[in-house]
């Protein structure tokens, strides 16, 4: 489903700090299943992540998506496959204060021009799974690092995407709270989604929701 062939990146290139985050990726992820990366802090993960997500462009190399190379495309198109193929939850939860956490939900489907009524139930069907019901109308700087962390979970679900990437999903939450993230993780699975995570949490990484462990170190892929 997602095939990613070669992929170098390089930060600062042709500058003294240059410094080649990957080195040569090559793997084909599987629909339908969740991926977990996992790897020592500066192995590349999260630069992996921002590539396949379309956040960023590989140096060198190749992504495709469902066939479709996507690693070449012009900003407005990757903005549009961004925001109609992935969901994401990234360690800084990059909410924005002073809107309620409802209104942060639906902020990325306001571009999609579904009805307002239809985003607020889709919307409050999230914070229900989440049990954030009672914190719909709260600012979000009022909450809870994991309350914020949930509301970021049900953010990346207001478009329903099909490849969910998640970095770090887990950091700020207790370890009942990041079980309940991995059952979530299941019933995405179940309904044919694709989920991409990092983690240094062994309680996710050895997770049963998980079905495939890829590991990094200084930008390469190892023997798991
Ligand atoms: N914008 C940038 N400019 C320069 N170097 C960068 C940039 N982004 C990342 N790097 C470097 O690339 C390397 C890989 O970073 P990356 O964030 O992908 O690692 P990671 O495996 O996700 O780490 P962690 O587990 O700590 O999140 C690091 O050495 C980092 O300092």
């Amino acid at each position: 489903m997602i095939e990613i062939s070669a992929v170098h990146k390089a930060f600062n290139q042709g500058q003294h700090n240059e410094y080649w985050a990957l080195q040569g990726i090559d793997l084909r992820i599987e629909a339908g299943k969740v991926t977990a990366f996992r790897g020592p802090s500066g192995s590349g993960k999260t630069t992996l992540l921002t590539i396949v997500g379309c956040l960023a462009r590989p140096t060198s190399g190749r992504v495709r998506l469902r066939g479709e190379e996507v690693s070449g495309l012009p900003e407005r198109f990757l903005t549009e496959i961004r925001r109609r193929s992935f969901g994401f939850v990234f360690q800084q939860f990059n909410l924005i204060r002073g809107l309620s956490a409802l209104e942060n939900i639906i902020l990325p489907a306001l571009p999609t021009g579904r009805p307002r009524a239809q985003l607020v139930a889709a919307a409050m069907a999230l914070l229900e799974q989440l049990q954030l019901t009672q914190r719909a109308q709260a600012k979000v700087e009022w909450l809870s690092g994991g309350e914020q962390q949930r509301v970021a979970i049900a953010r990346a679900l207001i478009n329903d995407p099909e490849v969910i990437i998640a970095d770090e999903p887990t950091a700020n939450l207790d370890s009942t709270l990041a079980g309940e993230f991995m059952g979530l993780l299941a019933s995405f699975t179940a309904a044919g989604k694709t989920v991409l995570l990092t983690s240094h949490d062994p309680l996710v990484v050895e997770s049963a929701a998980v079905h495939r462990v890829v590991a990094m170190r200084d930008g390469k892929l190892i023997e798991a």
